[in-house]
């Protein structure tokens, strides 16, 4: 476990390249032990985030503090890198390639050189590099040479690198972002895993949305170098806090809605009567996520067709829309009924959805 005061609070921060402004007054703070996913386009800002906060790139104005400690403040406070104690996981091919996987990971120890150590010191680092090797799966590989190991497993020995010097905090930059689909679901479950085991305060910045729900205790949303909302993943994918929120965090459809034409707690839209969360009032846009929908078969016209059936694995998305193309809706269709091209279906909404004002 971490020994070192761990919470990271990082606030007002504002930082760009010349004069091409990339991070606008960036505020959050990271508990004691949580893993925040900072989710965001590409280009909007997260790698120079995490830059900001390793040391790598000043800010022009805003506090960086790590525990009690005030890394970097507006004032021309500027802790060093190395003096942060944080851990870098960058995006790949962050190893050096001259060295052997144990070589790699006691870099991450400290570099002072084998060579001069005695025999005692020489003996606690080999033990500590064991130690990091099972710790991230990869027992009996320190011989080998980063190019022998996959994608996967020079991640891992990069996470182990990082974890070396037992860091108050670790920043992941899209890790898993070069693997193919089945390890990088594997390699995400191990990592959520020995970060949470070992208590690690942790910041993952990714642009994949089911990455950053899926591992996070919190999610920042970071569009255009702002948060645009922080909180639990269910929150931001059921609670957004903007259409465009809604619409980056996850599959979504986005409907025309009028309040005052329906009962209190319900929109009128172009597909019917949905419930909404709050009082919404003036028209405005609902925000459907496709596991909301149910399609039946309609037992009286509907003017909504099925266009579109794909399967997915778990479920089937099926796409129902107007003749002419401009409304539509999707739904996430689990069980044996299947749906075919052309057939007329009507639409349930089965749980409250967020209302946005225009
Ligand atoms: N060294 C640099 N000099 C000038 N501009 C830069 C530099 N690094 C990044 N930028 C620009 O700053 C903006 C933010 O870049 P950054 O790498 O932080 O975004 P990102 O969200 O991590 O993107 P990605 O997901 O594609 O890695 C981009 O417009 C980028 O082109």
């Amino acid at each position: 476990m971490n020994e070192r005061p761990s919470d990271l609070q990082v606030k007002g921060v504002t930082a760009s390249y010349g004069r091409s402004r990339v991070l606008h007054d960036v505020s959050f703070d990271v508990n004691e032990g949580e893993l925040l996913a900072v989710l965001g386009p590409s280009g909007c800002g997260k790698t120079t985030l995490l830059r900001v906060i390793a040391g790598l790139h000043r800010a022009e104005a805003g506090l960086v503090s790590l525990g009690s400690r005030v890394v970097a403040d507006g004032n021309g406070r500027h802790i060093a890198p190395e003096r942060r104690h944080v851990g870098l996981v960058p995006q790949e091919g962050a190893l050096f390639p001259h060295l052997s996987v144990a070589g790699n990971i006691a870099y991450g120890l400290g570099n002072s050189r084998m060579r001069r150590m005695d025999l005692k010191a020489r003996a606690s680092r080999r033990e500590q590099v064991t130690a990091l090797l099972d710790l991230v799966g990869l027992p009996g590989t320190g011989k080998a040479r980063p190019a022998q190991l996959s994608g996967g497993q020079q991640q891992r020995v990069a996470l182990a690198r990082a974890l070396a010097p037992s860091p108050a905090l670790v920043l992941l930059d899209e890790p898993f972002s070069a693997l193919d689909a089945g390890l990088r679901a594997s390699l995400r479950a191990d990592v959520r895993t020995l970060l949470y085991e070992r208590k690690m305060t942790s910041i993952l910045v990714t642009h994949d949305q089911d990455e950053a729900l899926g591992m996070a205790d919190r999610v920042a949303v970071l569009l255009d170098g702002r948060i645009a909302q922080i909180g639990t993943p269910e929150d931001v994918y059921h609670n957004p806090v903007s259409l465009e929120v809604g619409r980056f965090v996850g599959d979504s459809v986005v409907l025309d809605a009028d309040p005052s034409a329906a009962p209190s707690g319900w929109v009128r839209t172009p597909i019917g009567f949905i419930p909404v969360l709050g009082t919404p009032s003036g028209r405005g846009k609902v925000l459907i996520r496709p596991e909301q929908v149910v399609f039946s078969s309609a037992a009286e016209p509907t003017g909504l067709t099925v266009t579109n059936v794909r399967f997915t694995g778990p479920s089937t998305l099926v796409t129902a829309a107007t003749e002419d193309r401009k409304i539509w809706v999707r739904a996430h269709c689990a069980g044996d009924r299947q749906f075919t091209h052309g057939e007329e279906v009507s639409v349930d909404v089965t749980s409250s959805v967020p209302f946005f004002a225009d």
